[in-house]
């Protein structure tokens, strides 16, 4: 090309784009099948709407999105595909289980990098594929078996913040909780913990990575092909580039070497194989290009991803506010004490039952939340009624679990920690009275941390025998392991979500939940 030609090449260029740009945004605005639902103009026609909330503010859409609602009622378009629903009686509906055919939306399938695995597969069946040969390791029968895995995990946790009493130091508690679920689900994946409990200082770059890779998805969703582009350039340039990735490649490459010592443990070890999660899908009759250890990868990225911030959030918010209520944690000790003077058995079956301690589960996901993060659906086959609006088939539809949690009329003074409210109305009263309550309330409709449908977490129970013994553990009798802990300079800030990062993070500069161990 001459070089006079290429300042007009660049004109033409550019002129082409801004065509093509002012083709899209009218299309976008007029033409669509949903261009007649309410929202503003400027989200429907670009998602630089949305990028500069999740991007450049770091993760505040979703607030945005609650104002949207007050503004243009229960049904909202947030970006030029998607609709978001602020209304609890409709969660069932966009949630469903197998009766419905439900896909993911690909944009936002790939905000985790791992559109292989089962949390970012877009079409129904492949996932009811990849599900079914992960359901069976996370059933509550195969969980109830890794409960000694479990809770040598707790009692390891337990042993090392005793050795902080008396030394005048303060234990980071969600420093401490990572590494607990890390270690739990890295024995169960892989069957070995990291290791993560024994590090004198719980290890804060590995909770410091996870936030991260949780803080890059809204990236990942917007910039996707950047994501592709750094998987093709060698990785020294990527560290210069783009040190996170360098992290996320480092991850992947110690899980799939992992993957490959399962395999060939699986084929060479005979009896002697541990049950781990990737043993049972080597033994599930996935197809062979199912099992290659890249897809694989991709699987055991999400478990540890997934198995990891959440849990620990939730315990380290339950924590927070057992700690900031004393008359709900001495109740909930008494409980506890009552429980342990039964006998020496102490397992989830056990704990489980114990109506204020469910309690305190309970109302600790509804303030933890699950994720932050609204989650897409598609019904691709047939269109959703809401009101006198028709959804067409094939749009992706959100609701938002924070939004659930903190609506008034289902949760009254939703802001607090009141685990009585999910106690019946005898239940309440011997809690008030100081006798232990004697059955939990059952209905739990508007509580949904883990989702619902076929697309739901697959580490429910996991998550629960977890939050059962590690609080049943922690806050049993001092005799029996029991801990006595107080918050060190921590205030209601530290677990409140200021920041949608797929999972809820406070707000920046946030030094945790920090607790001193008395003797
Ligand atoms: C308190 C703890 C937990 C909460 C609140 C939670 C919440 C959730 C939610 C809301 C989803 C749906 C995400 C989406 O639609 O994109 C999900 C999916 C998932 N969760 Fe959990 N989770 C927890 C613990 C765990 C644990 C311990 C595991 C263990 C492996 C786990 C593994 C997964 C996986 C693999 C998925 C993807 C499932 C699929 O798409 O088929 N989660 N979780």
């Amino acid at each position: 090309m001459e070089l006079s030609s290429f300042p007009l090449a660049c004109c033409s260029l550019l002129l082409l784009l801004i065509c093509s740009s002012c083709v899209l945004v009218v299309r976008r605005l007029f033409y669509s099948p949903i261009a007649h639902f309410p929202g503003p103009r400027l989200a429907a026609a670009t998602f630089l709407y949305e990028f500069y909330y999740d991007v450049v503010r770091d993760g505040r859409y979703t607030w945005e999105i609650r104002r949207m609602h007050q503004q243009y009622g229960p049904i909202v378009r947030i970006n030029p595909y998607e609709l978001h629903i602020s209304d609890p009686y409709f969660y069932d509906k966009i949630y469903v289980g197998p009766t419905r055919r439900t896909q993911k939306w690909h944009w936002s399938a790939k905000m985790f990098g791992t559109t292989r695995a089962s949390v970012g597969t877009v079409d129904h069946d492949v996932h009811r594929m990849r599900r079914a040969a992960l359901n069976p390791s996370f059933s509550k029968q195969s969980v109830s078996r890794l409960e000694p895995v479990i809770q040598r995990c707790i009692d390891r946790l337990c042993e090392r913040l005793r050795e902080f009493s008396g030394t005048g130091k303060y234990v980071n508690l969600s420093n401490a909780f990572t590494c607990l679920s890390a270690d739990v689900i890295g024995s169960y994946a892989f069957g070995r913990p990291y290791g993560f409990l024994e590090s004198e200082d719980f290890h804060p770059a590995w909770r410091k990575l996870m936030m991260d890779l949780s803080r890059s998805t809204h990236l990942m969703k917007q910039l996707g092909w950047a994501y592709g582009l750094l998987t093709c350039i060698p990785e020294f340039l990527v560290n210069l580039v783009h040190p996170l990735t360098k992290e996320l490649f480092r991850l992947r490459r110690d899980i799939a070497s992992q993957i490959a010592k399962v395999r060939l443990m699986d084929k060479y070890g005979g009896q002697q194989v541990p049950q781990t999660i990737f043993h049972g899908l080597f033994a599930s009759g996935l197809p062979a290009e199912e099992l290659s250890t890249e897809r694989l990868t991709e699987e055991g990225l999400t478990i540890v991803g997934a198995g990891t911030v959440t849990t620990a959030h939730t315990l380290t918010v339950i924590v927070f506010h057992l700690l900031s209520n004393s008359h709900v944690l001495e109740a909930l000790r008494r409980e506890l004490d009552d429980a342990a003077a039964e006998g020496p058995e102490w397992t989830w079956t056990k704990l489980a039952r114990l109506p204020l301690l469910s309690a305190v589960i309970s109302e600790g996901l509804r303030m933890s939340y699950g994720v932050s993060h609204r989650l897409q659906r598609i019904s691709p086959d047939s269109p959703l009624q809401y009101k006198q609006w028709t959804i067409p088939a094939g749009t992706p539809v959100s609701m938002t679990q924070m939004d659930m949690h903190e609506n008034e009329t289902i949760f009254p003074e939703a802001d607090a920690f009141m685990p009585a409210r999910w106690l019946n109305e005898a239940q309440r009263q011997a809690l008030e009275a100081g006798t232990v309550p004697p059955e939990a309330r059952e209905a739990r409709k508007f509580l949904v941390p883990f989702s619902r449908g076929t697309r739901a977490c697959l580490g429910i129970n996991l998550a629960y025998a977890e939050l059962h013994l590690a609080i049943g553990s922690l806050f049993r009798p001092v005799e029996c392991g029991g801990l006595d802990l107080e918050l060190f300079e921590t205030d209601r800030d530290e677990v409140t979500c200021e920041l949608d990062w797929f999972n809820p993070a406070p707000k920046l500069g946030s030094k945790g939940v920090r607790v001193i161990v008395h003797r």
